[in-house]
């Protein structure tokens, strides 16, 4: 037993509180539904906030630093998420408000009050103004307003002063501030041609950070000599501070050599670029002066992780447990195509099925997709391992959890989303296997709740996808062909596969969930 608890990720596979699903009643497909619920309620924006906000009359704690409330507090947000972390802020903190400007999507207010979440909306006569802009998860006219709101009110502080800055995915978009001479048009021309040429989330917010005032570190900068407390709810995986919302609160240095590459490495050649772009991208100095000690301001500023796809997981894995599965983390930064990913998971499944010991062939074939699928291959070992123990022994139902993004190859015109196509795709690999009767079963959705421009956040699939599929006169490698998994899912048996768990009002990528019913032990001699 030791040996299995010191095998994995915090969290993975704790077989003394586990529970035989052979006494569950419920489904594999309700459960699975049930698991990616219990993730989501883990990162909900209220939630995460009221974790990271210990107050204790006037003082208030984060990640163990102190902080004196004298009416003093002010606030700026920008992201999907920062409607529900600023409502909670202002419940927890609003006595010491002075006031407070956040930068939130287009039409999102109007969205969480027609699903009934008015916890994530702002109280009558709040001090924090909504500037709601970007619409498409594009920078424009509106999201540059707010921005510029956020930049006065920031560039306002003095010493005494204390900002808190709320971060979540969907940032970079809500706060654009090109340095001059550069306009939103152009600067949204960039960045909008470097993710149609595939540019990784990485690569695109180095080069926003290079043409923004406020990104890398610019709206600390504004802040000193305030004290500046940033709560980032994470969309990145590895959950890097310097890259989420492009870390206007990180100084980061920039090099625009480095930037260049990545522009020349998507095709945007120096003389494609317009004349604005090129001269910032020429000058030697840096974005903003600063004087005195670089160090010296960097300690005026906490950046704090208050929610990730790793804790969405971990209460994945506790409500999974509850249900009567041995849940196991394989890894929160699974990426990659989701052809490569599918692949994966339905070689994992069948690497948990199989009755008997795998052959050496079928591990090597899970290690080899685990640098284009972003696991690690200790991480693959490790699940291997265990589920090799389980199917030994006898533990009963799995829970294989894990998270991240993978990419679709956009090829086609129809509706969907990365999620729902994973699921397709897991669901043909599974297919195409010798399974147990009653699964496995798959999950993918997305944290926000919309996968794609779809009203679904993903879908739930199995080995008898196909058979259904045809059985109904669908053809789904058409649907496939034409990336159109959410008009596939929609047609199929009434839209039961798909999941719907409306707008969540919070984002940490995407959730994917492989339930493995219990292996019957082989005897030896049998
Ligand atoms: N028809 C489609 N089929 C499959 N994937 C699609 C389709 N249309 C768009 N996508 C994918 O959906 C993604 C955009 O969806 P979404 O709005 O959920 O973005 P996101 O990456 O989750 O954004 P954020 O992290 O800001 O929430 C892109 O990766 C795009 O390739
Ligand atoms: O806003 C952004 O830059 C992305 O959502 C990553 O954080």
């Amino acid at each position: 037993m030791a040996r299995v608890l010191s095998l994995f990720r915090p969290l993975f596979f704790l077989p003394h509180v586990m529970r035989r699903a052979t006494g569950c009643k419920m489904s594999l497909d309700t459960r699975a539904r049930e698991v990616f619920a219990a993730a989501i309620e883990a990162v909900q924006p209220d939630m995460v906030v009221r974790r990271a906000l210990e107050r204790t009359g006037d003082t208030l704690l984060v990640n163990g630093r102190s902080f004196t409330l004298k009416n003093n507090l002010h606030l700026v947000g920008f992201g999907k998420a920062v409607l529900g972390m600023a409502a909670e802020a202002e419940r927890i903190l609003g006595d010491h408000l002075v006031r407070g400007v956040i930068s939130v999507p287009n039409g999102l207010q109007e969205t969480l009050r027609r699903h009934g979440k008015e916890q994530m909306l702002l109280k009558e006569g709040s001090l924090i103004r909504v500037m709601e802009g970007a619409k498409h998860n594009l920078p424009d006219v509106e999201a540059q307003r707010a921005a510029e709101c956020i930049k006065d009110l920031a560039s306002s502080l003095t010493e005494n002063d204390l900002l808190l800055v709320l971060i979540s995915g969907g940032g970079s978009a809500l706060l654009p501030a090109p340095v001059p001479p550069i306009t939103l048009q152009e600067k949204q021309d960039v960045t909008r041609r470097l993710a149609a040429a595939g540019a990784t989330i990485q690569e695109l917010n180095s080069v926003r950070r290079a043409l923004s005032l406020l990104k890398g570190g610019g709206l600390a900068h504004c802040a000193h000599p305030a004290q500046v407390v940033a709560l980032v709810l994470s969309d990145v995986i590895g959950d890097p501070l310097d890259l989420i919302a492009s870390g206007p609160t990180v100084w980061t240095e920039v090099r625009h050599d480095e930037v260049r590459s990545v522009l020349d490495r998507y095709g945007l050649s120096t003389a494609s670029l317009p004349d604005s772009v090129k001269e910032v991208l020429g000058r030697s100095v840096p974005r903003w002066e600063v004087i005195g000690d670089q160090s010296d301001r960097a300690a005026h500023v906490l950046n704090a992780v208050i929610g990730s796809n790793s804790i969405a997981l971990e209460s994945a894995g506790r409500r999974a447990r509850e249900l009567g599965f041995r849940p196991g983390v394989l890894s929160p930064g699974v990426c990659g195509d989701v052809q490569s990913v599918s692949r994966l998971y339905g070689l994992l499944a069948r690497f948990a099925c199989s009755r008997e010991e795998p052959p050496a062939e079928l591990h090597a074939e899970i290690l080899k997709l685990g640098p284009e699928t972003g696991v690690e291959s200790w991480d693959l070992c490790r699940a291997m391992q265990v589920l090799g123990e389980g199917r030994a022994e006898g533990w009963g139902a799995t829970c294989l959890l894990a998270g991240g993004e993978p990419t679709v190859q956009l090829t086609g015109k129809g509706r969907g989303g990365r999620n729902q196509e994973l699921a397709m795709l897991v669901g043909l690999e599974l297919g195409g296997m010798e399974l147990p009767p009653k699964g496995p079963v798959f999950l993918s959705g997305g944290t926000d709740g919309q996968d794609g421009p779809t009203e679904a956040a993903g879908a739930v699939t199995d080995a008898g996808l196909r058979e259904e599929a045809q059985a109904q006169g669908l053809d789904t490698e058409g649907y496939l062909v034409n990336n159109d998994s959410f008009s596939f899912f929609s047609s199929l048996s009434g839209g039961q596969r798909l999941l719907l768990p409306g707008l969540t009002g919070t984002n940490v990528m995407d959730v994917h969930m492989l339930l493995i019913p219990p292996i019957p032990v082989v005897v030896s001699g049998q």
